[in-house]
């Protein structure tokens, strides 16, 4: 079957300012050439630490950043920044501060309809039927529609949120850590909610987040990502419980997990490269106790390590 999204190495590097004397350094490459595919109705979860490049590669995603190199394709069809109303059809976002990415000056029923007329240009009537159906879709009052975004909580903004994306009718959507920002007991629900839609409206997600438990939760497949590449792809259930690649491990080994005491993660340093200076070789080994020559010198490609799992390790962990 054709995948939902289909990324073949996509890449981005930040180019730097020319300098006045000598050559032009050689800019931030946020995310190395990557590809990756996810299935229809799929949950892929995107993992790692600070500085991965997971919103780069997100906003490459959805058009708000031009991809250095590489392409992304939706359900068969090429994206082309050009033409920027061909990924909101298609793909949307929503954010992690629910608050802060809706706009303070304009009421819920503005923030709504905008993506309505300039993706679909639908008429007045078609858009207040469309904002009805979503809202009762995500549980929310229709009265809230003119009202302000100051004036719901954390969860309920963050329903508008995915009300707001869901109103362009797309076949994906990424969720940047969706529910980091929210109370603990508001977490469940909006995850509930999500698991909801996703069937009732035929969705594919792209979960981000540094939370492992939650990924674990509600991923099928998870990509782990370190210093803007893909070192591990492995279904849920096992990619964290048989890590193949040693960061895939630290980060297991690093998650505290409810009933075990805490384990001291097997490395050696916990910085991670300079961006604009880095090493040949596998970007991980200044950190990995398993580290060869090799490891210095070669940079390791994904390779399979057996049932749907693949790590770009030049000395992967068995089972
Ligand atoms: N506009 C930019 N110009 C130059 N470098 C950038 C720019 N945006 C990001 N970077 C660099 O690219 C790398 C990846 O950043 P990115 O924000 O994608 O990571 P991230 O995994 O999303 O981190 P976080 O979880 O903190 O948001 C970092 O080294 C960052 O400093």
């Amino acid at each position: 079957m054709m995948p939902a999204l289909k990324v073949t190495n996509l890449a981005k590097t930040f180019p730097m300012k020319p300098r006045f004397f000598g050559p032009t350094p050689p800019g931030v490459r946020a995310v190395r050439p990557m590809s990756f595919e996810v299935a229809a109705g799929e949950t892929l979860g995107v993992v790692g630490e600070s500085g991965c490049g997971k919103s780069t590669l997100a906003r490459m995603l959805v058009g708000l950043l031009e991809p250095s190199e590489g392409a992304i394709q939706i359900e068969g069809r090429a994206l082309d920044n050009a033409n920027p109303a061909e990924f909101g059809k298609l793909i949307q976002y929503v954010f992690q501060d629910p608050q802060s990415s809706l706009n303070p000056r304009k009421t819920i029923r503005q923030v709504m309809e905008a993506p309505l007329k300039r993706l679909h240009g639908m008429a007045q009537a078609e858009r207040d039927r469309r904002i009805s159906e979503i809202f009762a879709s995500v549980n929310l009052r229709e009265e809230f529609l003119d009202r302000y975004p100051h004036e719901f909580s954390g969860g309920q903004a963050q329903r508008i949120g995915i009300a707001r994306a869901l109103a362009a009718n797309p076949r994906i959507i990424i969720l940047d850590e969706p529910v980091s920002a929210l109370d603990v007991s508001v977490q469940a629900q909006v995850l509930n909610l999500l698991a909801v839609l996703k069937s009732q409206f035929g969705l594919t997600y792209l979960f981000i987040t540094h939370d492992l438990a939650v990924v674990e939760a509600v991923s099928d497949r998870i990509i782990v990502l370190y210093f803007g590449a893909v070192v591990e792809i492995g279904k849920a259930e096992s990619i964290f419980a048989n890590p193949r690649h040693p960061y895939t491990k630290l980060l297991a080994d690093s998650a505290p997990v409810v009933g075990k005491p805490l384990k001291a993660p097997e490395q050696k340093g916990t910085e991670l490269p300079d961006p604009l200076n880095p090493p040949p070789g596998c970007a991980f080994a200044g950190r990995c106790a398993r580290a060869s020559d090799q490891c210095r010198t070669i940079e390791p490609d994904l390779k399979p390590m057996g049932d749907d799992q693949f790590a770009a390790c030049h000395h992967p962990l068995q089972d």
